[in-house]
C-alpha cells in the first residue's frame, strides 16, 4: 500500500472519531466561523513574487524537518518577509501538525492561511473555516470528481478559496470546474515522493487561464521560480526550503528579496 492510501485510511478513522466527539454545530458557533476571509488567490494574482510559505515540522518523505520552530514566530516572520500566504499542515500523524498550529498562526498574522490537509469529508471544511483558515486544499488523487464538486462548492459557500492539487493529466481533466480558484501542480508524486519541476512545466498549458496557477513542492531556489514564471505560474508553495533553516521567516525574507531583485 502506498503512503497516500495509508494517510487516507488514517484520516477517515480520525474524522469519524471526531464526528462522534464534536458535533458540527459546535464549530459553527466559534467566532472565526462568521468572520470575513482573506483571498489567497487575489493576493497571488496581484503579486510579482507569489510565495506561499509553509509550516511543516516533518513529512513522510523527509522525516523531521524542524521540530523546534514555534508557529507564532514563523507566522510573524513569514508575514514580515512579504509572502502572499501561509500554508499550515494540520495533520498530526504524518506531518506533526495540528489545528492549534493554524489557530495560533491566525492569532499572530493577517496572512491568508491555507489549511493543508487531506480533506475527505465536508466536516473538515467546516472545521477549516471555524479555526480561521482562508483557503483549503483539495487533492484530486484522493477524491472523485463528484467529491471535488461537492467540497469545493461547500468551501465557496463559506467564502473559502479552493486550491485543487493535481499531479498528472488525468487528475487535471477530472478536476477542472468553476468552483475552484487555484490549480496547483504538485511536483512531488505523493505515492513515490519523486520530485520534478518538469511536471509543472508539462501540465501548465492544460490549465485554463481563469485559474491562478500554483506550482507546489521541491522549489528550493529563486532560479526555479524564474524558470516556472514563463509557464504562467503566479503561486509557488515552498515548505522544506524555509523550514529546514533555524529561522524560516528570515530565510523567506532573503528569498523574496532575491526574487524581487532587491
Ligand atoms: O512532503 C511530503 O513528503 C508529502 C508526502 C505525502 C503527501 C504530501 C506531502 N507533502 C505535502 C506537500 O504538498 C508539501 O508539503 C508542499 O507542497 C511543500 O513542499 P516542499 O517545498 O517540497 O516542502
Amino acid at each position: 500500500m502506498n503512503i497516500l492510501d495509508k494517510i487516507v485510511i488514517d484520516k477517515r478513522k480520525e474524522v469519524n472519531l471526531k464526528k462522534e466527539l464534536i458535533p458540527i454545530k459546535a464549530y459553527e458557533q466559534l467566532p472565526y466561523f462568521g468572520m470575513k476571509t482573506r483571498s489567497l488567490s487575489e493576493k497571488l494574482r496581484a503579486s510579482q513574487t507569489g510565495v506561499i510559505a509553509e509550516f511543516k515540522r516533518k513529512s513522510p518523505s523527509k522525516s523531521i524537518i524542524n521540530d523546534t520552530a514555534l508557529v507564532e514566530d514563523v507566522a510573524i516572520g513569514y508575514e514580515n518577509a512579504g509572502v502572499c500566504g501561509m500554508s499550515i499542515l494540520t495533520d498530526e500523524i504524518y506531518f506533526g501538525g495540528s489545528m492549534d498550529d493554524l489557530m495560533i498562526a491566525r492569532e499572530n498574522c493577517e496572512l491568508p492561511l491555507l489549511r493543508k490537509e487531506f480533506i475527505i469529508d465536508e466536516y473538515q471544511i467546516i472545521e477549516a473555516k471555524a479555526i480561521g483558515a482562508d483557503a483549503i486544499l483539495l487533492i484530486a488523487a484522493i477524491l472523485t470528481k463528484a467529491e471535488i464538486k461537492q467540497f469545493s462548492e461547500l468551501a465557496k459557500s463559506l467564502n473559502l478559496d479552493v486550491l485543487l492539487e493535481v499531479h498528472n493529466e488525468d487528475e487535471l481533466h477530472k478536476s477542472i470546474m468553476p468552483s475552484l480558484d487555484m490549480l496547483g501542480i504538485n511536483n512531488r508524486n505523493l505515492k513515490t515522493f519523486e520530485v520534478s519541476l518538469d511536471i509543472s512545466k508539462q501540465l501548465s498549458a492544460l490549465i485554463p487561464n481563469d485559474f491562478v496557477k500554483v506550482s507546489e513542492s521541491g522549489i528550493s531556489s529563486v532560479n526555479a521560480i524564474k524558470e516556472l514564471q514563463p509557464y504562467g505560474y503566479k503561486g509557488f508553495l515552498i515548505g522544506e526550503n524555509f523550514m529546514k533553516t533555524d529561522n524560516p521567516g528570515a530565510s523567506a525574507a532573503q528569498f523574496i528579496k532575491d526574487l524581487a531583485g532587491l
